[in-house]
């Protein structure tokens, strides 16, 4: 019998080691009479965003975070959404606003999240915010990318001189955790649909972050003896179970360290939300200081 080689960086035990942090920071606050407070937004009714919308809810009251879910109907114009956030930029108990995205196609998503205050920006999506990260300054991160850093750092991976893969580029996963791993001196490559022989590039990953949205694509085959592989792609199987991107008893053989799929990542990113919801309450540096 195979005996698994690789240390499962097990996303959700750390989020509960970190969550514990946190609410002590929360009981801080409320001694000094101050409640951290996260609105979301969610637009629409698609099962798997009120299922994830949830799950951020049930976090923040757990933590003692105040939070409240504003639902609005998938015909709601842009207009109307963003008189919203307009309200809640200058409702002073609203420390952190999240937009859950996507939002539907009549609904233009940069024009809504560059109208969220850049100080309430608790998902770090606003341009400000990603050109902060960018130049390596201090600011909300991104929570995914974000707490695939958190958890590198505690299983001890390494990242300097590292070479890190990443197989996807979207604006929330692929790009801002290549930048995050730039920050921490790694060698990144960026692999997308139209890269040429992926697996070329895959085998060659001391660090590989899939985050695709493609199940079982990566095999172990695939992937270097020692590699650390981060598996963030959630894809719901016919069954009604959540997989990875990875084929994870194959490519768990050959890997040093990889996350599970569910309880890896995805926990990890509503840690990262909490942790950014208390950062905001403390007062993030003014815009343009
Ligand atoms: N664990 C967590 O907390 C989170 C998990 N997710 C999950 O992560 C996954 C990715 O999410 P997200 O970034 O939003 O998704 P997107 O669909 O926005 O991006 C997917 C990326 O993967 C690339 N891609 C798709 N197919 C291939 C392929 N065959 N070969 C190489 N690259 C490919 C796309 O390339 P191109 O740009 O060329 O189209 C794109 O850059 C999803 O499964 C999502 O559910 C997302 C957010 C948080
Ligand atoms: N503005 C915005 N910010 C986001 O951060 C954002 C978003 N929109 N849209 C959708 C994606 C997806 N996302 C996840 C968060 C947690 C889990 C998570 O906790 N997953 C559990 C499983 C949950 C289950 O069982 O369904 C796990 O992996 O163990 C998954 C996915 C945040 N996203």
């Amino acid at each position: 019998m195979k005996t698994l080689a690789a240390t499962e960086m097990n996303g959700k035990e750390l989020s509960q080691t970190i969550r514990e942090e946190l609410k002590s920071e929360v009981l801080q606050l409320k001694e000094n009479g101050i409640i951290p407070h996260l609105t979301v937004i969610i637009v629409g009714d698609d099962p798997a965003s009120r299922s994830y919308v949830r799950g951020k809810e049930k976090a923040s009251k757990e933590t003692g975070i105040s939070s409240d879910i504003i639902e609005l109907p998938s015909s709601t114009t842009e207009k109307n959404l963003l008189e919203k956030i307009e309200e809640l930029n200058n409702d002073e108990t609203v420390h952190g606003i999240l937009v859950q995205l996507p939002l539907p196609d009549h609904i233009n998503e940069q024009e809504v999240i560059e109208s969220i205050s850049p100080t309430k920006d608790v998902d770090g999506f606003h341009p400000i915010n990603v050109g902060k990260m960018m130049t390596g300054n201090s600011t909300f991160l991104p929570c995914t990318p974000y707490g695939i850093l958190t958890m590198l750092k505690a299983y001890d991976v390494s990242i300097e001189g590292k070479h890190a893969v990443i197989v996807g580029r979207s604006n929330i996963v692929g790009k801002p955790v290549g930048q995050l791993l730039l920050n921490e001196n790694a060698t990144v490559t960026y692999c997308h649909s139209r890269t040429k022989n992926l697996t070329d590039f895959t085998k060659e990953a001391d660090i590989l972050i899939l985050a695709m949205g493609r199940p079982n694509s990566i095999h172990g085959e695939h992937v270097k003896d020692g590699a650390v592989i981060v598996d963030v792609g959630i894809n719901r199987m016919a069954d009604g179970s959540l997989t990875g991107d990875a084929d994870f008893p194959s490519v768990a053989e050959k890997a040093s360290h990889i996350t599970p799929v569910p309880r890896g990542v995805g926990p990890m990113t509503i840690t990262m939300l909490l942790k950014n919801t208390i950062m905001a309450t403390k007062g993030m540096p003014a815009v343009g200081k």
